[in-house]
């Protein structure tokens, strides 16, 4: 008998990644293509949908000539990144490019939904308050900016949503990406007609939401014909790829947490009911979302430029390769000799929402090489990491088990300093890619593969685990008090030299 695949697909914000498992939940090929976003403004992030889909077929072109029979796949799951918004005119044609998740332009419209819909309501319908990066805010900032665009709109979707529909002509979404949009209920698991009757959305707008392991669809003759993917797969709802990466890790069940270190920085709690939300403060931050199995939910802190920090620092710096950057990082003692790093690149979502905020190097000296420029930088994503799961356990969400994922996570010397600052052991899958792989899980899920989660392959073993050190801890809680003091201190500065209207 003839292996059987499932594919994963992830729409991550630096390119698109595929990988197929078998029924064992081993990894039998993997492809990936890279891409960018543009900033055409100051505080602004763009991309074009065209470029998820080519990025998509390049990545399955790897996988067929990697000898792997597509006709053997038996379903296919797509995770992404969230609340980009992408929108699509009467004929199904995109509408320009999509406002992604970490352009911060919206921050009126944030406040300007907030006042209109009363911030009590909006935490008890969507449990969250409304952030620039969230999907209904550029809506409304289409409608004010771009009003001939918004005459056109007839779909609105986010990126995995676009694929979906790319591969089986089929508009769906699922309740985790739903839950990102502000216009979600997240607590009973569907759209909220008020909020959406309040900002005078059309219903019709809106595809049809499921949970993620739903199949919505199968491979069109035109998709098919696109990419060399058979007729007739089944296609399953998919999920963000925050929840898609917590369960690929084998994160579903409260008590064990994951943290993300891809373009953003993302601490994730899963929980089984939707605890009480108050609308006090920075805890104000920490989104509350449902995860991808059914009954299931999830706490997360979100830091814009985590990954992205070091993306930027080896471009800006035209450094040739991760590897040449982050060597001699291990020499630098920690707390980079008082070099700290601010991470706020595009602003602030998780603790501060603060769009004004902007990135900083604190404490130069001759002491200072580039691997302590690498190394601050590193020490910095990890506290900001910090403040966000420090928001989680404000909100009692007990973790006993942390595990890292993402693209920087398979550096070793991030990990450690990681667990260094936030004092606690952390395991790591090294070599998974943990969107795509949660994505082709729940395409197992949707195609009877398995029945439940309990049926899954042994494929969560213990991982890698970093350490932490006592003494670094110690430097580094140190330092993490300079890096909040830093903040707290640059903002009146940071309101007066960001000048907003660059942003609109
Ligand atoms: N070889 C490497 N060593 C360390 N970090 C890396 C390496 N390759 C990529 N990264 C980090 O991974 C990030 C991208 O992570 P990834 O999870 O692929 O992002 P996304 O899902 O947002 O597209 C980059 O911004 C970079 O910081
Ligand atoms: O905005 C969020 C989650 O709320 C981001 O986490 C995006 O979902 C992008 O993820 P990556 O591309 O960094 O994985």
């Amino acid at each position: 008998m003839s292996e059987e695949f499932l594919l994963g697909i992830d729409i991550g914000t630096q390119g698109a990644k595929a990988i197929v498992i078998n029924q064992n939940g081993e990894i039998r090929a993997s492809g990936s293509h890279p891409y960018d976003f543009s900033v055409p403004k100051t505080g602004w992030a763009e991309q074009h949908p065209h470029q998820w889909w080519d990025g998509v077929k390049n990545a399955l072109k790897q996988i067929s000539q990697r000898g792997i029979e597509l006709e053997n796949i038996k379903g296919i799951g797509i995770s992404g990144q969230m609340h980009s918004l992408v929108l699509l005119d009467e004929n199904k044609k995109e509408l320009g490019s999509s406002i992604l998740w970490n352009d911060v332009r919206t921050h009126i419209e944030c406040k300007e939904i907030t006042d209109q819909i009363g911030e009590t309501k909006l935490l008890n319908i969507t449990q969250n308050a409304v952030l620039p990066g969230f999907t209904a805010p550029k809506l409304l900032w289409i409608k004010k900016h771009e009003p001939e665009r918004y005459s056109r709109i007839k779909h609105m979707m986010q990126p995995k949503d676009y694929i979906v529909f790319k591969l089986s002509g089929e508009l769906s979404t699922d309740v985790s990406d739903a839950s990102g949009t502000s216009l979600f209920d997240v607590k009973n698991r569907c759209w909220s007609n008020e909020i959406i009757e309040a900002l005078k959305i059309p219903h019709d707008w809106l595809p049809q939401v499921h949970e993620s392991q739903t199949i919505v669809g199968q491979v069109s003759v035109q998709a098919a014909a696109e990419t060399g993917l058979p007729f007739g797969i089944p296609i399953t709802a998919g999920a963000g790829d925050n929840a898609a990466a917590a369960l690929g890790n084998g994160i579903y069940e409260e008590g064990k947490g994951i943290i993300s270190i891809g373009t953003s920085g993302t601490v994730f709690a899963p929980l089984k009911q939707v605890p009480e939300r108050t609308g006090e403060g920075k805890i104000k931050t920490l989104h509350l979302f449902c995860h991808c199995l059914p009954g299931t939910w999830h706490a997360m802190g979100v830091t814009l430029s985590a990954g992205m920090s070091l993306k930027w620092f080896k471009e800006t710096f035209s450094i040739n390769s991760y590897d040449e950057l982050l060597s001699g990082v291990e020499m630098v003692p920690s707390g980079s000799e008082g070099l700290v790093f601010l991470p706020y690149l595009n602003g602030e979502r998780t603790p501060h929402n603060n769009s004004t905020a902007q990135g900083v190097f604190f404490g130069m000296g001759y002491q200072h090489t580039r691997a302590h420029f690498t190394r601050a930088l590193l020490e910095g994503v990890s506290f900001s990491l910090k403040d966000c799961l420090e928001l989680i356990e404000k909100m009692n969400i007990r973790i006993d088990d942390w595990y890292v994922t993402g693209g920087a996570s398979k550096s070793g010397i991030w990990r450690s300093i990681l667990a260094d600052v936030l004092q606690k052991p952390l395991r790591a899958f090294e070599e998974r890619e943990g969107p795509a792989f949660g994505a082709a899980l729940l395409a197992g899920l949707g195609t009877g593969v398995w029945k439940s989660p309990d049926e899954f392959p042994s494929c969560f073993d213990q991982g890698i685990r970093s350490e932490y050190n006592a003494r670094n801890s110690k430097i580094y809680k140190d330092t993490h008090e300079i890096y909040s003091e830093l903040y707290n201190r640059l903002v009146p500065l940071y309101s007066k030299t960001s000048n907003r209207e660059k942003m609109i």
